[in-house]
């Protein structure tokens, strides 16, 4: 089994996208545009502006393919009145400088003057994008074919390298001849079909739950995240969930309550906690060099440090949930027993999806106690399944206050350690955006109508939390500050010790939002792979009886490899360009199980089928999918 990995260098083209967001612009009957420095984008001529596409009620989109070591493009944004298209407000400020290289989102505002009194506002993200040669192929022949703006990405694009239309035989564009928007198959709704809300996918609230339904009926993890891609309902395309979605998980039993008794009949399925004798001891599953030295920790460690309580500490929009989610992927990879527990999920089934700005606030007295007893339920609920056999359970709400953290603590103590991890963030570019990503994709807000409106309401929750925020310096912690920010950030760690802690400062420290693809692909089509035939000693087929931890003589078995794979999965989320690999079957198995969250006993089966290129979109949502099949296989059905 071998892993070849290349980053980089195939293209060096550059996606530009320019969005505009106001909700005041459609109404002023101004169209909006983009000139610059460059002929495509019109020489600074107005009138040959290129005009924006409307995306959504208050967005405007355009965006382009630049091509390789392109000189500095500057630009501005215009408006024009539909009527009289002559007249053209241009943008206040400098020129917007387009440079060549790196992913990155800027956010800034651009204002136009309207009237001497009035001015116009308006957001302004331009996010740059080295772009695989996927997307590049399919723009360039659709504009070889229509000389037409075409689509990349789901936007309109305009190619700006129109004057290097004569082909040059080393140009790499122009030597492709294929359209691979046509080879796009579709992909398991697992990754594929868009990424879901990471907080929908965390634990369900065991202890909230009543019996005889099954929680997978009462929590759609599955949702859309983005309530405006879903069916129209309203002017700005959000959508409303089904009041039985919503109602359904509601059991509301009144602020302040007594505690619930756990129910006797136990509805939540415990099929994957392990049941034999290494579970018992708290060893982890995975096998393995590596794998030993967790478990010598365990062995050797005092009690409660053979489980892990990560408790996620931070303002709302800092990317706590991003990140446990994140965590939990890669510690289950590993062979770690580890659940997300998400406090936010607890909240909203008890107390429903509606609470506005005032239910967060640090001096209403209810609101503080129902959110500590949401907290304490699913702390209680985490420490009765790592009762059960689990590993490393990971508590994430803001938990901003001390006496919070205190009274979980108290609660883990002598059963487990706890280590905070903190996530901090003074970037107000990254900010304004996770802010509304979170109006746009969290249930809190899948009703609100007007979307300023949810965005002025989270802002004032996050000014009552603000208010009443204790940073950490208290226990173990991890603090990740301005991670996000382009430039680099930095991680902080205090009383931090032992193999799994050590393991998760290492992957926290590598890990970014900066969007770029990662390309799987097997190596071509071998004879063997015709025939069906495996070599060595293939048709033991013990082997078939536990593919996943089987080991040939001398060999290795799949829980080795991912073992072994755990650097490359580092170095992949750790590097800012498109990487492409190029490896066998168990290898791809076993990377892909990673990035499409797949529990370890599927790994085996996954179908990673010859001549497919499957890309893999990592960003700031999360992590996408889209295959490629290039040719059929000979032999399709040879099981390798
Ligand atoms: N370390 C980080 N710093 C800042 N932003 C981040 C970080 N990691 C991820 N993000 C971004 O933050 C966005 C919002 O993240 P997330 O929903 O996880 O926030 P949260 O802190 O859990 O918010 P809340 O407390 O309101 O539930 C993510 O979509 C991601 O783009
Ligand atoms: O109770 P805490 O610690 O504020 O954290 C839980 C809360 O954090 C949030 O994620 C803040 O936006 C809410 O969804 C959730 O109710």
């Amino acid at each position: 089994m071998a892993t070849a990995a290349s980053s980089g260098g195939v293209s060096d083209h550059q996606y530009v996208s320019v969005k505009l967001e106001s909700s005041r612009l459609a109404a002023l009957d101004l169209a909006p545009h983009l000139f610059g420095s460059h002929p495509a984008a019109g020489s600074w001529d107005p009138t040959k502006a290129l005009p924006m596409e409307r995306a959504a009620a208050a967005i405007w989109e355009l965006s382009c393919v630049l091509p390789s070591r392109h000189e500095t493009l500057d630009f501005k944004l215009l408006l024009k009145p539909k009527a009289d298209s002559s007249e053209c407000i241009v943008e206040e400020g400098p020129n917007r400088p387009l440079g060549c290289g790196s992913n990155q989102v800027e956010m800034t505002d651009a204002v136009f003057k309207l009237t001497e009194k009035d001015s116009l506002e308006c957001k302004v993200w331009v996010e740059t994008e080295m772009l695989s040669p996927f997307d590049l192929a399919a723009s360039w022949k659709a504009h070889q074919e229509n000389l037409q703006p075409s689509r990349v990405r789901g936007t309109y694009d305009v190619v700006m390298n129109t004057e290097t239309e004569a082909r040059d035989e080393n140009d790499f564009a122009s030597g492709l001849e294929l359209d691979l928007e046509k080879y796009v198959v579709p992909t398991t709704p697992n990754m594929g079909s868009g990424v879901v809300y990471a907080a929908n996918l965390t634990e369900n609230p065991r202890s909230l739950l009543d019996t005889g339904i099954s929680p997978n009926n009462l929590i759609k993890g599955d949702a859309p995240l983005n309530h405006y891609a879903n069916t129209k309902k309203d002017v700005d395309g959000r959508h409303t969930p089904s009041q039985e979605e919503q109602k359904a998980v509601f059991v509301d039993r009144g602020v302040g309550s007594p505690r619930f008794a756990r129910p006797t009949n136990e509805t939540v399925s415990t099929s994957n906690i392990k049941q034999d004798s290494e579970a018992k001891l708290g060893m982890p599953a995975a096998e393995g060099a590596v794998a030993a030295a967790a478990v010598a920790d365990q062995m050797y460690g005092p009690k409660e440090d053979r489980k892990l309580v990560i408790v996620l500490v931070g303002l709302p929009a800092r990317g706590k949930t991003f990140t446990a989610a994140k965590l939990t992927r890669y510690l289950r990879w590993l062979g770690h027993e580890t659940k997300h527990f998400n406090v936010g999920k607890y909240r909203r089934l008890k107390h429903g999806t509606n609470q506005t700005a005032d239910f967060f606030r640090g001096d209403n007295k209810e609101g503080v106690e129902a959110r500590n007893e949401v907290a304490a339920l699913a702390m209680e609920d985490m420490l009765s399944w790592m009762e059960e056999g689990g590993q490393v359970g990971i508590c994430d709400a803001t938990n901003s206050t001390r006496s919070r953290r205190n009274m979980l603590m108290k609660m883990a103590e002598g059963k487990c350690k706890i280590i905070f991890v903190e996530t901090i963030c003074n970037d107000q570019d990254v900010l304004e955006r996770n802010i509304r990503l979170k109006v746009q994709q969290s249930p809190d807000y899948a009703e609100q109508t007007d979307f300023e409106a949810g965005v002025r309401d989270f802002k004032e929750r996050l000014a009552y939390y603000e208010k009443v925020y204790e940073p950490v310096d208290e226990g173990s912690y991890i603090k990740m500050i301005d991670m996000v920010s382009g430039n680099g950030g930095q991680l902080q760690i205090n009383n931090i010790s032992g193999y799994l802690p050590g393991r998760i400062v290492f992957f926290l420290v590598n890990c970014h939002l900066t969007p770029r693809p990662i390309l799987l692909t097997r190596h071509g089509e071998s004879l063997d792979n015709v025939r069906g035939r495996i070599g060595g000693d293939s048709s033991l087929r013990s082997r078939r009886k536990d593919k996943l931890r089987y080991r040939y003589p001398r060999g290795e078995s799949y829980l080795d490899v991912i073992q072994r794979l755990e650097p490359v999965i580092i170095e992949l989320e750790r590097q800012r360009a498109p990487v492409v690999v190029i490896a066998h079957q168990a290898v791809l198995r076993s990377l892909y199980a990673y990035f499409a969250d797949k529990p370890l006993e599927e790994v085996p089966k996954i179908e990673i089928p010859l001549h497919t290129i499957i890309e893999i979109k990592m960003g700031v949502t999360g992590v996408e999918e889209k295959r490629y099949k290039l040719m059929d296989a000979v032999n399709p059905t040879a099981e390798v």
